[in-house]
């Protein structure tokens, strides 16, 4: 029985599991902390994946591996392979500005039009989450280390070098050294960056010209793209298969969650992570010029269309610290409260938000009477806030006449009862609960086995035919004056 290992090194945590190549049947697992915040050095993901990898039993029996991970974060290595300050993640807004400076340059003052522009070139208009805007802050606001970067990697081309046995300079975990061209990543996150072209018809992809206009200079290693079931490098002796195992092309972990559902044209991904993320696969990325939708790729040649959020399970997470409530609690009291809150409303911008594009604004409670003011109500608002903000990324999606079918509920706070039963209330749809599982990692684990496939049947080898089962499908229940009563406050921050 041949054994494939899937990462997800997402903004929280890094998890693992192993898989029979064959079947999809889960072998082992394992999972281990990131530290909080949006300004993280690398190592620590490097640490948490040798702890999630020994908790999952060790990976010297695998015999290929994948890597997903958190989409967008800067990884700016120098040229003895060091990584020049923390990487700056898709959470961080410290490169608000610089989004709307280079919205403004490519658009030659023209705001609008730059806006497009973006669109029409990569596939989305900035946000501060994209790499390209965090490689513009880093030219102005640091200018030394902007000066020292020989290469930039997303967390996941990172993670897959580490694991080749590539790293800085005489570190022993690093045992080939700081090979930069070494590099690899794919499509999905490639396109994430915002000097990627997924769609291009000649070259490598790559907008240097772009890359140029917000560094000043092109002359770094971009990692090399490759294909869907391309292996880039094999693992090294000390983490897998006795030097043997092939590491795949990994994905960004939206299109890591994709592949691992098994998702088609139809079928709408409901993520509620660290990020909230509405997602479609789609034959064509979108190219909108409002900024609502980004238009990636998947990583199986295809184009994933996503509205992502930056308060989602960290708002319940929040609620919990505010009502001193453990999972459970929060659940039930969500529960004991009636629909709509009695009007109390969160406008779950605790972070500031990305769609809308909002990097500076705060949450806000609205419609504070003396009948909300229970833990009750305050729970429910809190998860009918954050839900209200994914139901419009979804409004956003269907605007570009995405077909929507089949809508499933991923990421940890997918497990709440209280998100499921809400879910189906403010979306308006019947609502598909996968069965509890790794999503991201699942996928990237589905990709290793097909790398591991075509590596012996050539290209042609089909996608593993795993089954994505479904625990239970909750039926539409719409609620509609949830959404109406957050419509009418949302724009109020
Ligand atoms: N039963 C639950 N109810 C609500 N939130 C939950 C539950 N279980 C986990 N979470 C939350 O899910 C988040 C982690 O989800 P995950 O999808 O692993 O995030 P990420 O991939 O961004 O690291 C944490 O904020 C955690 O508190
Ligand atoms: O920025 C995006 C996608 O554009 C986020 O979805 C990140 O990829 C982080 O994902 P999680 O850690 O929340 O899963």
């Amino acid at each position: 029985m041949a054994l494939v290992a899937g990462v997800d090194s997402s903004t929280q945590s890094c998890k693992i599991v192993v898989r029979d190549a064959e079947t999809g049947a889960l072998v082992r697992s394992g999972s281990a902390k990131h530290p909080d915040g949006t300004s993280v050095d690398p190592r620590f993901w490097w640490d948490a994946f040798l702890e999630a990898a020994q908790k999952a039993g060790g990976l010297a029996d695998v015999a290929a591996l994948a890597v997903g991970g958190q989409q967008h974060g800067m990884v700016a290595l120098d040229a003895q392979g060091n990584v020049v300050r923390d990487a700056l993640l898709w959470n961080d807004t410290r490169s608000a500005q610089a989004a709307e400076d280079l919205i403004v340059e490519l658009g030659e003052g023209d705001r609008a039009a730059g806006a497009q522009a973006w669109a029409d070139a990569v596939g989305s208009v900035l946000v501060a989450s994209l790499t390209i805007t965090k490689l513009r802050w880093l030219r102005d606001a640091e200018p030394e280390n902007a000066a020292r970067v020989a290469a930039v990697a997303l967390p996941h081309d990172w993670l897959s070098w580490r694991i080749a046995g590539y790293g800085p300079e005489g570190d022993p975990t690093a045992p080939l050294g700081p090979q930069l061209d070494k590099l690899f990543t794919d499509a999905s996150d490639a396109s994430g960056t915002g000097y990627y072209d997924a769609q291009a018809t000649s070259g490598d992809g790559y907008r240097r010209d772009l890359l140029a206009l917000a560094f000043g200079r092109d002359d770094v290693v971009l990692p090399r793209v490759i294909g869907s079931t391309e292996s880039g490098a094999v693992a090294h002796a000390t983490i897998a298969g006795d030097g043997a195992a092939l590491i795949g092309p990994g994905a960004g972990d939206n299109a890591g969650a994709a592949i691992g559902l098994g998702m088609q044209p139809g079928d709408i991904a409901i993520s509620i992570g660290t990020s909230g993320v509405v997602s479609a696969v789609a034959p064509r990325r979108t190219q909108d010029g409002t900024g609502a939708i980004n238009g990636f790729a998947d990583c199986t040649g295809n184009a994933l269309m996503l509205a992502v959020t930056l308060n989602a399970a960290q708002v319940l997470d929040a609620a919990r610290s505010v009502l001193d409530a453990d999972f459970g609690k929060l659940a039930d009291l969500a529960l004991a409260a009636p629909a709509g809150s009695d009007g109390l409303v969160l406008v779950p911008y605790l972070q500031g938000e990305r769609t809308p594009n909002r990097p500076n604004a705060s949450g806000t409670l609205h419609g504070i009477r003396l009948k909300n003011m229970t833990q009750a109500h305050v729970a429910r608002a809190y998860i009918e806030g954050m839900l209200c903000g994914l139901a419009d990324g979804m409004d956003a999606l269907r605007a570009l006449d995405v077909p929507v079918e089949r809508v499933m509920l991923i990421g940890g706070a997918a497990q709440s009862p209280a998100v499921q039963e809400i879910a189906p209330q403010i979306f308006g749809l019947p609502i598909s609960i996968p069965e509890p599982g790794e999503y991201v990692a699942d996928g990237a684990a589905r990709q290793a086995a097909w790398v591991l496939a075509s590596a012996t049947l050539g290209a042609e080898a089909p996608q593993p035919a795993w089954a994505t089962k479904m625990s239970k499908t909750l039926p539409a229940n719409p609620v509609p004056v949830v959404r109406e009563q957050y419509a009418a406050v949302r724009d109020l921050v």
